[in-house]
């Protein structure tokens, strides 16, 4: 009796301390929800899981409607304001994408580059767009769950497409939406992109593209040639990256995310450029062909450059395609826009790469929907970066 009387005492004693102390040696991020109990612990989800989910379920529901416009002859072509091309596809692509923000995130700012304006005075182009659109999910209905569904109706998809109208800047969290990055590429039947990040605060958190007809094999040879078969089980691939946790690509599907692979750059430092591959736009309106070839020749590099549309650049160097990405100012008074760079800058840097403008700056994404801040864009691995903009810098002041 008195030997049980002990034990009982020391029990009550010893509990608080066995529960306790575990609680003191234990990272803050885990949760200790039933440890009194139970002493099972469960980790607190990584950071912008949530976020990096829809943002990729997003993008490949997107991606099936662009791809259903790429593939058809009459890609609903207008000119916008400053006379460049916009689609049906640009418009179907961002209403969805806002919808599945919309659902999941109602309180987060949205910086979008298309807008309604057109379609409310164009029923046909509206009822165009609202068929795409209306006839356009997952085929998973979990991952089209998780997207919220179907737009209402075609007077919502027009509200939802004018909710990218943020103007951006340094605070909270703003999404950047660019529903086709190369237009004109998508028209050519070249290479485009479904391009979508998050910013905290001006900084790039998590970065999304889909890149319908980049070679899924990641160390497939970087062509600007999409093959003769564009609906080749081969293409199609989705990158992805959240800061402080590496980049990704897998394979776009049209339902449940496939299965995904890191990827880095490849490891080309200062005196191994010579090998490198650098790429560049395909419109020479967009960045400056002579400087850049230029600037290969002082480099070395001896291969010609590869021209592709789109941030399919950034997505194809991150995987170590290729190697420098060169994006030299056309006119010195052109702004870069925040959505054709922030999924792009992020995925390439979480891929051992560094990105800056001809200055040497990184690319600064808190100042509003443009790039004021920044001119040009030089991308390359970590360990080469300075060596290439010491070049860049050499070839653009010659000029002086
Ligand atoms: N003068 C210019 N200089 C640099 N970029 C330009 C430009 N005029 C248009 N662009 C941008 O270049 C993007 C395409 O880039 P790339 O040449 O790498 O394919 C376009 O995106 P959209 O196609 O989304 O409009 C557009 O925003
Ligand atoms: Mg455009
Ligand atoms: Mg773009
Ligand atoms: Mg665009």
């Amino acid at each position: 009796m008195l030997r049980t009387s002990i034990l009982f005492v020391a029990l009550a004693i010893l509990a608080p301390l066995i529960t306790f102390i575990p609680r003191l040696l234990l990272p803050r991020s885990f949760t200790t929800t039933t440890f009194t109990t139970t002493f099972t612990t469960t980790m607190s989800p990584p950071a912008y899981s949530k976020e990096l989910h829809v943002a990729q379920l997003a993008v490949q529901r997107a991606a099936i409607l662009t791809k259903r416009v790429f593939h058809e002859k009459a890609k609903g072509t207008v000119d916008k304001n400053d006379k460049s091309p916009v689609t049906i596809g640009d418009f179907g692509a961002q209403a969805l994408i806002i919808a599945a923000l919309r659902h999941n995130f109602p309180d987060d700012a949205i910086v979008a580059e298309e807008e309604a304006a057109q379609l409310r005075e164009d029923a046909n182009l509206k009822a165009t767009i609202w068929d795409l659109v209306r006839d356009t999910r997952l085929n998973d209905p979990d991952a089209e769950a998780t997207l919220g569904g179907p737009v209402r109706d075609a007077d919502h998809m027009l509200e939802l497409l004018d909710q990218g109208n943020s103007p951006g800047g340094a605070q909270g969290r703003i999404w950047a939406i660019d529903p086709i990055d190369g237009t004109k590429g998508f028209l050519r039947g070249g290479q485009y992109a479904v391009c979508l990040g998050l910013m905290q605060d001006g900084d790039v958190k998590v970065g999304v593209l889909g890149c319908p007809n980049l070679p899924v094999d990641d160390q497939a040879p970087l062509t600007a040639d999409i093959g003769s078969n564009q609906t080749d089980e081969g293409h199609g691939v989705l990158f992805s990256a959240v800061q402080g946790h590496g980049a990704t690509s897998r394979a776009l599907t049209a339902g449940a995310l496939a299965e995904s692979k890191p990827i880095s750059m490849r490891s080309v430092d200062g005196s191994s450029l010579a090998d490198a591959t650098f790429c560049e736009s395909v419109e020479a309106g967009h960045s400056a062909h002579g400087d850049q070839a230029a600037i290969a020749e002082k480099l070395g590099i001896t291969k010609p450059s590869v021209r592709m549309d789109s941030q399919a650049k950034y997505g194809s160097i991150a995987r170590g395609a290729g190697d420098i990405y060169l994006r030299l100012p056309v006119k010195a008074t052109y702004q870069e826009k925040i959505w054709d760079h922030a999924a792009g800058d992020l995925i390439v840097r979480e891929a051992g790469g560094q990105v800056t403008d001809i200055h040497g700056k990184r690319l600064d994404f808190s100042v509003g929907r443009t790039l004021a801040n920044n001119k040009g864009v030089v991308a390359a691995p970590a360990a080469s970066h300075p060596k290439v903009l010491s070049v860049v810098q050499e070839v653009l002041n010659a000029k002086l």
